[in-house]
Formats: C-alpha cells, structure tokens, sequence
C-alpha cells in the first residue's frame, strides 16, 4: 500500500496554530490544510459504498472524542506534529498519483473533515471527474456539503460518551441541499445504541440507514479476532430481523475483516 509522504517543505503556520482557532472551522480558501493521511486506492469498507475503489483523504483534528475511535491518530493533539500541512495543490498530486490519473471516489475522512475547507479540492477533483463522498458526526456544518456526491453523517450513539446536538446536525443537513445523496451510518455496540439507533431511524426517516457493529480493539498492533467480529456482526443482525426492523441495512467493516485494525487501508 503507497502512503502518502509528508511534504518535505518547511511546516508553515496553519489556522489551527493560531491560539483561540483551534477546531473552529477553516473558512479561507488557500490555508493549509492538516492532513493525517492519503492512502489508497483501497475499497470503502463500511457503508453505502461499501467495496467502491476509494482513495482516502484523511483531516486531522476533530471536535469530538468517541471513547471508541478507531483514528485516534487523526483526532488526538498527541499525533498533531505527524499531521502535514498540506495546499490543495499538494494533496490532488498525490490523489493523481495514487490513483494513477483514472478518476475514482476520493473519501474524505478523519477526524473531522468539516473542521477545514475541502471546497477547492472538491472542485479540482470533480473538474477532473472525480466522485466525492465524506465522513463526518454532524457536528459542524460546511457549505462543500453540497458539492459532494456522498455524505455520511455518522451520529454518535451513547457509548462513544457524545450526545447528539440535534439542531447541528440538522445545519448539516440543510447545508447538503444538492448533494448527490445523503446516508447516516451508526455504529453499534450495546443495546443501549441499538434502542437509539431505533430512535434515530424514527427521526430521520427518509435517509437510507446503514448500522455497523463496532470494534472494541482498535489498536493497530492488535489482531483483530474474526470470530468475535462475526459474533458482533450476527448478534446485530438477529437483534435487527427479529425486531421485523427492516428499515437498515446492517454491514461489517469490511476492511477490517480484510486487514484488522491495520492503518492506511
Ligand atoms: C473514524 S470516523 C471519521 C469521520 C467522522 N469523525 C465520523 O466519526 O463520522 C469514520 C467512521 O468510523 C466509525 N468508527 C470509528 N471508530 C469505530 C469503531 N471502533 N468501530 C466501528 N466503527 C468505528 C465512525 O463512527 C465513523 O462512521
Ligand atoms: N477501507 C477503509 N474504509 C473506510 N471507511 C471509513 C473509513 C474511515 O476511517 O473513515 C475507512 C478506512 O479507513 N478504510
Ligand atoms: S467523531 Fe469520528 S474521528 Fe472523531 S473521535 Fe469520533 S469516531 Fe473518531
Ligand atoms: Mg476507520
């Protein structure tokens, strides 16, 4: 798998290095960029494109801290120097790299990728005919919403420790108004979430629902044990038809299965 490198020039100041601006949104177009990772071309594996060949651009930083997160390096200020500023310029040189020129679905991921400004690089790749799709909780609102053909929007459940600010989540909505397609993607680990994803779908009735079960072990050097994956997995899946709750569709991380919790996959 190619990673991206970091960009050998100097690290020049970025919004976030300003005191006070942290996590506030980066509403400038030409500011740098905070990039953890560019990785790919790999598959989606989770969700509605699950199995689409995908190059991942990973934002770091991230307004939320999910007692489960899976890319911690990408959210915790621990990991913040190997965090690479980067121009839109830089970025599409190793999208185009990566992706051998062809056009594919370029995934921006995170942490959160709604703290910073994607616009320019949405409207580079699109030029090129390039699809966009992004992950994010639904917390912060972007007007780039609109230009992507997929947004996820991921509402944390009770057991990542967040609770939902519903208000925020529907400005996201509002603000992917002409966004190909709108899907919400929850994970579970407990019935506590799944009581509250039942709640959520009832909410949102008219977004296609995808629920995941979530991995406990996250560390990379961990292996994941399949048979307990696929346990989490049939355990979702039975509390879902035996509900008659045919409203979601209910996938694994299939990266996951493929790879553990291995980065830059
Ligand atoms: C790492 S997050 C980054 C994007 C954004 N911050 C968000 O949470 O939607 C990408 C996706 O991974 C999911 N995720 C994170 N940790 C997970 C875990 N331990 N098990 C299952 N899914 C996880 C999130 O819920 C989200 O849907
Ligand atoms: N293959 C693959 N699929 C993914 N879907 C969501 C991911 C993420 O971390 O945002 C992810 C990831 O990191 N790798
Ligand atoms: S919102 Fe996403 S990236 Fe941020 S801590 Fe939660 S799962 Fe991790
Ligand atoms: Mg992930």
């Amino acid at each position: 798998m190619i990673h991206s490198q970091a960009p050998t020039a100097t690290r020049a100041p970025i919004e976030a290095d300003v005191p006070g601006s942290a996590l506030k949104p980066m509403a400038r177009a030409g500011t740098m960029l905070r990039i953890a990772e560019i990785f790919g071309p790999t598959i989606q594996g989770e969700g509605a494109l699950i199995g689409e060949p995908t190059v991942f651009v990973r934002a770091g930083g991230c307004d939320y801290r999910c007692s489960w997160c899976d890319s911690l390096h990408a959210v915790d200020s621990r990991f913040r120097e190997s965090w690479a500023p980067m121009t839109t310029s830089q970025i599409w040189q190793d999208v185009t790299r990566l992706s051998g020129g062809q056009p594919l679905t370029i995934s921006l991921s995170g942490g959160n990728p709604a703290i910073q400004n994607f616009a320019p690089l949405i409207a580079k790749g699109k030029a090129e005919g390039y699809r966009f799709a992004c992950e994010t909780q639904g917390s912060i609102r972007q007007p780039w919403f609109a230009d992507l053909d997929t947004l996820v929007l991921s509402p944390k459940p009770p057991s990542s420790g967040h609770r939902v600010d519903w208000q925020k989540f529907d400005h996201c909505l509002s603000a992917a108004k002409g966004c190909g397609q709108v899907v919400v993607k929850i994970v579970i680990f407990d019935d506590r979430d799944y009581d509250w994803a039942r709640a959520v779908a009832k909410r949102l009735p008219d977004l296609p629902l995808y629920l995941q079960p979530g991995n406990p072990e996250v560390d990379p050097d961990v292996a994941v044990d399949l048979v307990a994956a696929t346990e989490r997995l049939h355990w979702l899946i039975e509390k879902v038809t035996g509900d008659l709750w045919f409203a979601p569709r209910v996938l694994p991380q299939l990266h996951v299965l493929v790879w553990g919790n291995k980065r830059g996959v």
